[in-house]
C-alpha cells in the first residue's frame, strides 16, 4: 500500500466517511484537513469564513496541506482544495496516491440536503454552485492517480474496492470496473422504480378486470425501442428483446401476485 493515500473530490463525496473507515480497514493513520484547519485556528469553518471569506479561508487550506502532507496514511482533503494552482503543484509533488472519489451532482445534493456545517452551500447560489462543480472536474482528475464512481455504493464497497485497487499494479482496469458496478447499481434501482409502477398498473388493471397479459403492448414496446436505438451501435435488437422478455416477465410474475 501507498504511504499516503489521499482522497480528494467534491462535498459530500464521502471524503470524510471512506478515509476514515479505510483507515480503519487498512490500519492507518487517519487525517482529515479539515479537522486539521479546525484544530489549527480553534475555529469552525463556518466561522472561519465568515471572518475572512474564502480566499482567507483558502490561503489558511494551503498551510496545512503543506503542514500536513508528509503525514502517512489515509487524508481526506476539503473539496475545494484542488481549486489553487500551488495546492494542485504540492499534491502532485508530494507522491501520494491520490483517489478522485467522484459523484453526480444530484446524489451530491442529495446527500448534503440537511448539512449545515459547509458554508459554501449557504453562500453560492444553485448555478455559481454548479459552476463550481464544473469548474472543479478537470481540477481533480488533473491530480488524480484514479476514479472511484461512488453513486448507489456504500461506503463500505468503497473502502472494499480501495483495498484492492491500492494493492493492485493496473489502477485503470479497477476505475474501469468502479464504473460499471455504479451503473449496475443504477440499473438496478431504475428496475425496482419500474416494479413499483407495474404495481400501480396491476392495481388498475385488477379494478377494471383487464388480463395482465396484453401480448400487443409487449410487442409495441420491442417494436419503438428497436427504432428508437436502431442507431445505437451498442444495442443490438437480441439485447432489445432480452432485455423485453426479462423486464416484462419481471412485471407479469408481479401482476399476477397482485391480481390473483
Ligand atoms: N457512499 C455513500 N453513500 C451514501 N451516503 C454517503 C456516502 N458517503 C458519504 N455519505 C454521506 O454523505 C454525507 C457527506 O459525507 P462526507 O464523508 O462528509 O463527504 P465529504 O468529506 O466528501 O464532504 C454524510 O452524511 C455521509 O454520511
Ligand atoms: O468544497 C469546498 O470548497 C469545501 C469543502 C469542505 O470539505 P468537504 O469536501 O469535506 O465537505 C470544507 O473544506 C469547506 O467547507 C470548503
Ligand atoms: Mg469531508
Amino acid at each position: 500500500m501507498a504511504d499516503t493515500v489521499m482522497l480528494i473530490g467534491f462535498m459530500g463525496a464521502g471524503k470524510t466517511t471512506v478515509g476514515q473507515q479505510l483507515a480503519q480497514a487498512t490500519n492507518q493513520k487517519f487525517l482529515d484537513l479539515d479537522d486539521e484547519f479546525v484544530k489549527e485556528t480553534g475555529s469552525s469553518i463556518n466561522d472561519f469564513m465568515n471572518a475572512n471569506g474564502e480566499s482567507g479561508f483558502r490561503k489558511m487550506e494551503t498551510k496545512i496541506l503543506e503542514n500536513r502532507l508528509a503525514s502517512p496514511g489515509v487524508i481526506s482533503t476539503g473539496g475545494g482544495i484542488i481549486e489553487s494552482d500551488t495546492n494542485r503543484q504540492v499534491i502532485k509533488d508530494s507522491g501520494a496516491t491520490v483517489i478522485f472519489l467522484q459523484a453526480d451532482f444530484a446524489t451530491i445534493l442529495q446527500r448534503l440536503s440537511s448539512d449545515t456545517d459547509r458554508p459554501l452551500l449557504r453562500q453560492l447560489s444553485m448555478k455559481e454552485l454548479t459552476d463550481r462543480w464544473e469548474f472543479r472536474q478537470p481540477l481533480y482528475n488533473e491530480v488524480a492517480n484514479a476514479v472511484i464512481m461512488t453513486n448507489g455504493k456504500s461506503p463500505n464497497k468503497i473502502v472494499h474496492e480501495l483495498t484492492n485497487m491500492l494493492s493492485l499494479e493496473d489502477d485503470s482496469l479497477v476505475s474501469l470496473r468502479s464504473e460499471i458496478d455504479s451503473l449496475d447499481r443504477q440499473i438496478l434501482k431504475l428496475i425496482s422504480e419500474r416494479v413499483n409502477v407495474v404495481k400501480e398498473v396491476a392495481a388498475v388493471k385488477k379494478l377494471n378486470g383487464i388480463s395482465v397479459v396484453q401480448p400487443n403492448r409487449m410487442d409495441q414496446i420491442r417494436q419503438e425501442l428497436k427504432e428508437e436505438f436502431q442507431t445505437d451501435p451498442n444495442i443490438s435488437d437480441e439485447l432489445i428483446d432480452d432485455l423485453v422478455s426479462l423486464l416484462t416477465q419481471t412485471a407479469i410474475n408481479k401482476e399476477q401476485d397482485i391480481v390473483k
